[in-house]
């Protein structure tokens, strides 16, 4: 097993994006508290699927330091995925020593500590807190037979949307706990806790059990209108509803440091520790989609396209998920493509790795140059990005990858630009959803791994037609529960207010037009090609798990 830490220290005194001073026009008045003689600073730690990222923020919003700490991804069986949470808590550990030596802060003037992670996954604790198997992840595709028991249960999907406003999906947590009671009965047995995966590390930092609402909603057992767990969907799958933790609103203060881990992170016991978010609202907040108009995408190992929304709204065939945003009183729409910037992982890793002859921290750069010398629309291929299935719009655990329309002229660069343009069409189908919805779409503002390649943000514009735009910090998730951290320790008044104070606009990319009509040309093609080869994919993906 192997563990990198990668420390970057940002000055704060510097210019260079992510480094920013307090800015004139951000005067102290636009903070709820007087004018403090020391400064407030605020953790932010994202508990993401490649790793954990750590932030470090003063209270104006400026990155004072961050590290990374990645770990192992198991794939037991194919369309399985799973991690050690010992894993998670052990990364956190080193991202916050790191962010502390490197930020020269002192302990006492860290107030608040936000938590984001992968969402839906299923941490399983005994009665003495002991893990009792892998967690189960977001992208984990065992529970297909469980989501059809669940939507029965529930009295059909119309039913089970009204109840938790979400269809049953594979990647959820509800249909996991009932997998474990039906396939290992032992462990089922021991059950005394399921946690989402930042609700572990946060048991471990105050010794409680709490989740809050926007992560709560992708577990399929929130009544996302009400904010509260649905007690009746509980009931009818048979679950005792102790084995969930509370639930509060994003910005609520869950406990503070428990003694052990102040000293393990050198904090004090003072520390509070906020609800934050799963990784997609937290993401949202740090890229201050708290309004409605302006809809975020992120290309990270999953694809998210999300919209801010004042009151629930569904996707007529619940092809989009309707959660609690992680701003009071507010929801959100989203649609999920499961191995978005992981497809070009995968080709860049898996299938080319070596060919471009680089060092591995420059694989991507190499691979996309050699993309962007091939015209938009790859001259006529195609790629599918459903490498362990898809959510949105097809929810469909056995969709499977392929490269369609190759002649003999096509080259390496023509499918390396075909991959990052099926990942882009991937997007626009959530796009074309929210839009048909009649959602207000006036800004696109892209973030994750992907989109700090400019080549790609183009992509992005011209094939949404929309301009897009990038922010001055861009880790998302981080930054965004370290906001709600400064929030709840009362440095702003709301997370709107902290977004406005904070958020800067980067970076602008407008349409190219000619590209953004080889794009329209495309997608329908693009479009029909899952219908088409649907009995096909679910034949080789039983032929696979023979
Ligand atoms: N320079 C780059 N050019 C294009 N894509 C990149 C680049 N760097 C990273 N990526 C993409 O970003 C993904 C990782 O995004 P990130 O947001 O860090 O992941 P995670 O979802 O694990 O938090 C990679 O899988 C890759 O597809
Ligand atoms: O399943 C979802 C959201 O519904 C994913 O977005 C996960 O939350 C993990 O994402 P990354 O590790 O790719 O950020």
């Amino acid at each position: 097993m192997q563990h990198w830490l990668l420390i970057r220290i940002i000055l704060p005194l510097g210019s260079h994006d992510g480094h920013r001073r307090l800015p004139q026009e951000l005067s102290h008045d636009h903070l709820s508290s007087p004018i403090k003689q020391t400064m407030s600073y605020y953790l932010g730690i994202d508990i993401g699927t490649s790793g954990t990222k750590t932030l470090l923020i003063d209270e104006t919003g400026a990155v004072i330091a961050e590290a990374n700490a990645e770990y192992p991804l198991h794939q037991p069986k194919p369309g399985w995925t799973e991690q050690d949470p010992e894993d998670w808590w052990n990364a956190t550990v080193k991202t916050v020593r790191s962010v502390m030596k490197s930020g020269k802060v002192k302990p006492a003037d860290v107030k608040a500590i936000g938590l984001s992670g992968q969402m839906h996954g299923s941490v399983f604790l005994d009665k003495n807190d002991k893990v009792i198997r892998n967690a189960l992840l977001w992208n984990d595709q065992r529970t297909a037979a469980q989501c059809d028991e669940i939507t029965s249960a529930a009295g059909g999907r119309k039913a089970l949307i009204k109840m938790v406003a979400n269809p049953a999906l594979t990647g959820f947590q509800a249909p996991k706990v009932l997998w474990l009671r039906e396939n290992e009965k032992r462990n089922f047995d021991k059950l005394a806790k399921v946690l989402l995966p930042k609700d572990d590390i946060r048991r471990r930092l105050i010794g409680d059990y709490v989740t809050e609402v926007s992560d709560a909603s992708g577990t399929l057992f929130l009544d996302v209108v009400k904010r509260k767990w649905s007690t009746k969907l509980i009931s009818k799958l048979g679950l005792d509803a102790g084995l969930l933790p509370r639930v509060v609103e994003s910005d609520e203060v869950t406990g503070t440091l428990t003694a052990e881990a102040a000293k393990l992170l050198g904090l004090t016991t003072d520390c509070k520790v906020v609800g934050g978010a799963g990784d997609c609202a937290a993401g949202a907040v740090g890229n201050g989609v708290v309004k409605s108009g302006v809809l975020s995408t992120s290309i990270g190992t999953s694809g998210v396209m999300f919209v801010h929304s004042d009151q629930p709204q569904y996707d007529a065939d619940g092809r989009l998920h309707t959660f609690c945003h992680a701003v009071n009183g507010k929801w959100h729409m989203m649609g999920v493509n499961l191995t978005s910037g992981g497809s070009l992982q995968w080709w860049v890793d898996s299938v080319i790795r070596g060919l471009t002859g680089v060092a591995d921290a420059k694989r991507y750069e190499a691979a996309t140059a050699e993309a962007a010398k091939v015209a938009a629309g790859s001259d006529g291929v195609l790629f599918l990005p459903y490498l362990n299935g898809e959510r949105t719009p097809h929810a469909d655990p056995n969709a499977r990858g392929s490269f369609v329309g190759m002649n003999l002229t096509h080259t390496r660069g023509h499918m390396t630009r075909a991959v990052m343009e099926g990942i882009t069409f991937a997007l626009r189908d959530s796009l074309e959803i929210i839009t048909s919805m009649g959602v207000p779409v006036k800004q696109v503002r892209a973030s994750g791994g992907g989109s700090k390649n400019p080549m790609w943000r183009q992509m992005q514009s011209d094939v949404f037609g929309k301009k897009v735009t990038t922010l001055v910090v861009e880790q998302g998730p981080a930054f965004g529960v370290a906001l709600l951290a400064a929030v709840g320790d009362g440095a702003y008044k709301s997370i709107e207010q902290a977004c406005s104070a904070t958020i800067k606009v980067a970076d602008e990319t407008a349409v190219d037009k000619a590209a953004a009509k080889k794009y329209d040309q495309l997608f329908p093609i693009y479009r029909d090609l899952y219908g088409n080869l649907k009995e096909s994919m679910a034949q080789l993906a039983k032929y696979q798990a023979s």
